[in-house]
């Protein structure tokens, strides 16, 4: 039986001795790369947290000891140490989350991936700890990338307040978002990063030169002023101090013993602490830890041996955008581009290459990016900021008051819009139509295809009297779908069948769907008019014209059904006072369990058939002169 089989509960840790932790490390490192190797997910940062997670479930007695994960997707090997084992189905319906989840165990605490709120979520759980009289201990697991979110900072301010709550904050520093952390804060942990060192030769100092009689004892007080000096001005640790928080580190975090020490020390201080672990992204995996782009921070299924993709990446949406984004930086030198430490994975590697001026890494910092946004619009740029859709949802104040208030010029491209699935419930971006409905003076495009992304990219940069925003999904491409004719800036996709009785309005990608409504509908003799309306919001007239020539109107989106593109459709239609219903085919109002994209397609009966066979069901109570059923969609 291996020491991992022998791990059914984080107790089952304190019995084994250092040897035998170092095998269990050894044991989850190869289980890790065996097991997310065939399923795909976050390789990198949960190889970066074995010795330490190993560490936290020994000091702390979770699930009475409260551990929060920011973001989460460094939680696998905590699932391994608290009874989880079977990852076969990592991130698929009915198998384990990639992140923490409550369903699966008590030990499970925050499910929401997006960063930076690990901090605030421990504020909370301790002061509600002090308020009962509960005398635990509440510990946040942070990132250096998640440390640079606004949240973080909020969160660190009202921690320095409670002097008298326990809560330990554990930086899990590897230098790294998924690139190398930016920002004036990542300089700080360098520096204090570089005290490890220090701390190395200090320890060697003690062990030796303390052992060697009084010139020896002289030369370590020596060597340790000289680091208390260095500490004080390489690395002003104070930052943390200053604030009211004790600091401990930096720590090996790779070093178990040392790293039990340092939590131990954390645990007994019994008020607000920091502990700060040097870790390694991709540790113990050569093929991570020599990836230059993101040391495997989120992988697909690869070869073990090689690291290398099983299946090539397909040429897809964030390509052409990295490509047009490209040419449109050759045309026009205002135009600058922001991420929030994603650069690669939202397309803008190949713009920062070409432009190195003109991009700008905010770090995990969407709300600063978006108003800083609106500052460099004011100030004559025109910012194309490049975010995956869901996480637009932690800005939307800024994009409501700093840039659509003041009609800023600004693009906003939302990469992972829609149905992503696998990411769990906080990853897909399923809000953004619903929210952005609301925006006044915004315009927002969702492409179809390779050719409306080009021609909608470049419409949306040209506007410089308010927000643009073009949306398109995770993946893969669709074949082009070239337009019949153009009617008002809608595109008409397909005529079928001999009285067009239905429109048939397909939103962004879903235009492909509609398409195959069009061709259901025609098999069951319905004429319809299938369309793609390209600039969805605000609603165009010439689309409220086209309903009003039908019986019937069917929208198909990749968001919202309700609150989205066609509940627009259906309040436009009703102040012009057009009288034909809307059945509305998009996103249930809720949390979607993890799960394929294919899957939660059918599972909302997103599926052209699907659409097709209730659209007909519709005409008919038409033509009996009873009510069109109300669309409800199956969360
Ligand atoms: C608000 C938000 N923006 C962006 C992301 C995408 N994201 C996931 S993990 C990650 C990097 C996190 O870096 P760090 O906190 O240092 O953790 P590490 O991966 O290094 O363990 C980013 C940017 C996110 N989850 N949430
Ligand atoms: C945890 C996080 O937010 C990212 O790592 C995300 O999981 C990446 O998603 P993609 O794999 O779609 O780029
Ligand atoms: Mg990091």
């Amino acid at each position: 039986m291996t020491y991992l089989e022998r791990v059914r509960h984080p107790a089952d840790l304190i019995r084994m001795d250092p040897h035998e932790l170092d095998v269990l490390a050894k044991e989850i490192r190869e289980f890790l790369v065996s097991s997310v190797s065939r399923t795909g997910g976050h390789l990198g940062p949960n190889l970066g947290v074995v010795e330490l997670t190993i560490a936290l479930h020994r000091v702390f007695e979770s699930p009475a000891d409260r551990i929060v994960f920011d973001t989460g997707h460094q939680s696998y090997v905590h699932k391994l140490l608290t009874g989880r084992r079977d990852f076969s189905e990592l991130r698929k319906r009915g198998g384990l989350s990639g992140y923490p989840s409550r369903a699966e165990s008590d030990h499970d605490i925050v499910e929401n991936s997006h960063a930076s709120t690990s901090l605030s979520w421990a504020d909370g759980i301790a002061r509600a700890n002090q308020l009962r009289g509960i005398d635990r201990s509440v510990v946040a697991v942070v990132g250096d990338g998640a440390l640079t979110g606004g949240m973080a900072w909020e969160a660190l301010n009202n921690i320095a307040e409670g002097q008298d709550r326990s809560l330990v904050i554990v930086v899990n520093d590897n230098g790294r978002s998924y690139a190398p952390t930016i920002g004036g804060l990542a300089r700080h942990l360098d520096a204090l990063r570089t005290l490890q060192g220090y701390e190395r030769m200090l320890d060697w100092g003690r062990r030796t030169l303390q052992r060697s009689g009084p010139p020896g004892r002289l030369a370590f007080e020596a060597l340790h002023g000289m680091k208390k000096g260095i500490k004080d001005v390489v690395a002003p640790q104070g930052m943390f101090e200053d604030l009211g928080i004790k600091y401990i580190g930096p720590v090996d975090g790779h070093d178990l013993e040392a790293t039990e020490t340092a939590l131990a020390r954390a645990k007994g201080f019994g008020g607000p602490v920091i502990v700060h672990a040097i870790t390694e992204k991709g540790r113990g995996y050569t093929p991570a830890e020599e990836d230059i782009v993101d040391r495997f921070h989120s992988v697909g299924a690869i070869h073990p041996e090689t690291g290398l993709p099983v299946a090539p990446s397909r040429f897809g949406w964030t390509a052409v955008f990295a490509e047009e984004i490209v040419e449109i930086g050759r045309r026009r030198s205002d135009v600058v581009g922001l991420t929030a430490a994603m650069l690669a994975p939202v397309g803008l590697a190949p713009f920062a290459e070409e432009f190195p001026d003109r991009v700008i890494d905010v770090g995990i910092a969407e709300q600063h990016a978006v108003t800083s946004a609106a500052g460099m619009a004011y100030a004559g740029l025109h910012p194309v900021i490049a975010l995956y859709s869901t996480f637009l949802n932690r800005a939307f104040d800024q994009l409501l008051m700093d840039v659509a208030l003041h009609r800023a010029g600004v693009t906003f491209v939302l990469d992972r819009a829609g149905l992503t699935g696998d990411d769990g419930a906080s990853h897909n971006g399923m809000w953004d139509m619903a929210l952005l409905r609301i925006v006044p003076g915004l315009r927002l495009a969702a492409p179809r295809d390779e050719q409306t992304l080009r021609a909608e990219l470049n419409e949306a940069v040209a506007v410089e009297d308010g927000p643009t925003v073009v949306r398109y999904p995770k993946g893969a491409l669709p074949d082009d779908l070239p337009a019949l004719a153009q009617q008002g800036g809608i595109d008409i996709l397909a005529r079928r069948g001999g009285v067009p009785r239905v429109l048939v309005v397909g939103v962004g990608a879903m235009a492909h769907t509609a398409v195959e409504v069009g061709q259901g509908l025609d098999a069951q003799g319905i004429g319809s008019t299938v369309v793609d309306p390209r600039w969805v919001l605000p609603v165009p007239d010439e689309l409220v014209r086209l309903a009003e020539q039908h019986d019937l109107v069917v929208t198909v989106e990749d968001g919202l059904a309700s609150g989205g593109i066609g509940s627009a459709l259906r309040d436009a239609l009703g102040r012009a006072g057009v009288q034909v219903p809307v059945r509305c085919h998009g996103i249930p109002h809720a949390f979607l369990d993890h799960a394929s994209r294919a899957q939660l397609v059918e599972a909302f009966a997103l599926r052209g058939q699907d659409i097709a066979r209730e659209s007909a069901a519709a005409v008919s109570a038409l033509d009996d002169g009873a009510p069109v059923p109300e669309r409800q969609p199956e969360a």
